[in-house]
């Protein structure tokens, strides 16, 4: 991010990075914007270029030849899905077996979510960076200290091993609930898959990463029209967080870009077509066979965007480093260990800062 100046009172929101004053879509509705309130603009100081190219060559890997019974069929998936991994850190997954209509109403339900009355969804404002459910708008420092807020409204909720949801719209809950429950199976699979590759044992895996209490939450992301798209962001730069983030959008509204070799790249997903962005916590745990794609949102002028990406972490007990037997064949770790529990209450404000953990968490030799 290339802006400069610091904004009047950047110390005081950011010691609040979650606000919830007024909605990007209350805001929207109450006039006929013509420009982008102030708080929103990221330009102060100088302008970003958010340009991409586009993005014919982002993998596809299919879900149903993973499990295939055919042998041959199946080591070629697991070949291409561990080759994705290791040079975009991000796919679009087909054939995933996450049922049509089960996602279309979870995207009806999460739309109605985002036009509530703000007060019937200011009970979920972030107090502190472990509330199970938080919805709201959000602060970001840039690297040269400007605080802007960013053009998205946001739900977040933990979803596993404990389950929280908002209750309102029915019945949004049972829905996010079944969701989940497919998501995590698909994950269990591709961490099998990428496991397999490595040579790891696949139960070793299942157990040294708790996988049946695997921390996993919702991100529903929603994007308003916005006035002057090029002026501020829908998402900074960043990693997400554990192994394998699923992200559903609806209607192909564009918006998410990658960086793949230092260059911009658009992800916009066909129909029926997963994106799956590689986590921070796999890129550690292969020791760095696997890269985590540093992604960001941009917004648009005619259509506003939904966006609903389910992350899926290890157990939140978990100590994550790399896995021992790659350790032990790398001659070395690339990757501190850390406690996954206390990273993810630290997670919040340290994702949109530009920084990763990866940068710290890196071992340079
Ligand atoms: O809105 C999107 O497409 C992506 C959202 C995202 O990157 C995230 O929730 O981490
Ligand atoms: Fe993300």
């Amino acid at each position: 991010m290339a802006a400069s100046a610091v904004s009047e009172n950047s110390s005081a929101d950011f010691d609040h990075p979650f606000e919830f004053k007024k909605s990007v879509q209350s805001i929207v509705d109450s006039s006929d914007l013509k420009h982008l309130p102030s708080k929103y603009n990221l330009e102060l100081g100088g302008g970003h270029d958010t340009s991409a190219e586009s993005c014919e060559s982002v993998p596809v890997i299919d879900f149903s030849a993973l499990t295939s019974g055919d042998p041959l069929r199946r080591s070629k998936a697991v070949a291409e899905l561990a080759g994705a991994c290791a040079d975009w850190g991000v796919f679009f997954l087909v054939n995933h077996g996450l049922p049509e209509e089960l996602v279309a109403s979870l995207f009806a339900k999460m739309r109605e979510f985002f036009s509530l009355p703000d007060d019937d969804r200011k009970q979920y404002e972030g107090k502190s960076t472990s509330s199970p459910i938080v919805c709201g708008n959000f602060n970001v420092k840039t690297t040269s200290n400007q605080t802007f807020t960013l053009w998205r409204d946001f739900l977040k909720i933990h979803v596993h091993p404990e389950f929280h949801c908002p209750s309102k719209p029915e019945p949004l809950s049972e829905i996010v609930e079944e969701y989940a429950g497919r998501v995590r199976r698909v994950v269990r699979e591709m961490v099998g898959a990428i496991a397999e590759h490595m040579e790891l044992d696949r139960d070793y895996v299942e157990e040294v990463l708790e996988l049946k209490s695997s921390h996993q939450k919702l991100g529903a992301s929603f994007y308003p029209p916005c006035p002057q798209p090029d002026k501020t962001l829908g998402l900074p730069p960043h990693n997400d967080t554990g192994f394998f983030t699923i992200l559903a959008v609806r209607d192909g509204v564009p918006g998410l870009q990658t960086q793949h070799h230092g260059q911009w790249f658009e992800v916009n997903p066909p129909p029926n077509h997963m994106v799956v962005n590689v986590g921070e916590h796999l890129e550690i745990f292969s020791n760095g066979r696997c890269k985590s794609d540093f992604h960001r949102v941009v917004v648009n002028k005619e259509r506003e965007r939904l966006a609903i990406a389910v992350g899926n972490g290890p157990g939140p007990e978990v100590v994550l480093g790399p896995a021992a037997p790659l350790v032990e064949r790398d001659g070395r770790p690339n990757y501190r260990s850390m406690n996954y529990r206390e990273y993810m209450e630290s997670q919040f404000t340290r994702a949109y800062n530009g920084m990763s953990i990866l940068d710290e968490q890196k071992i340079h030799y």
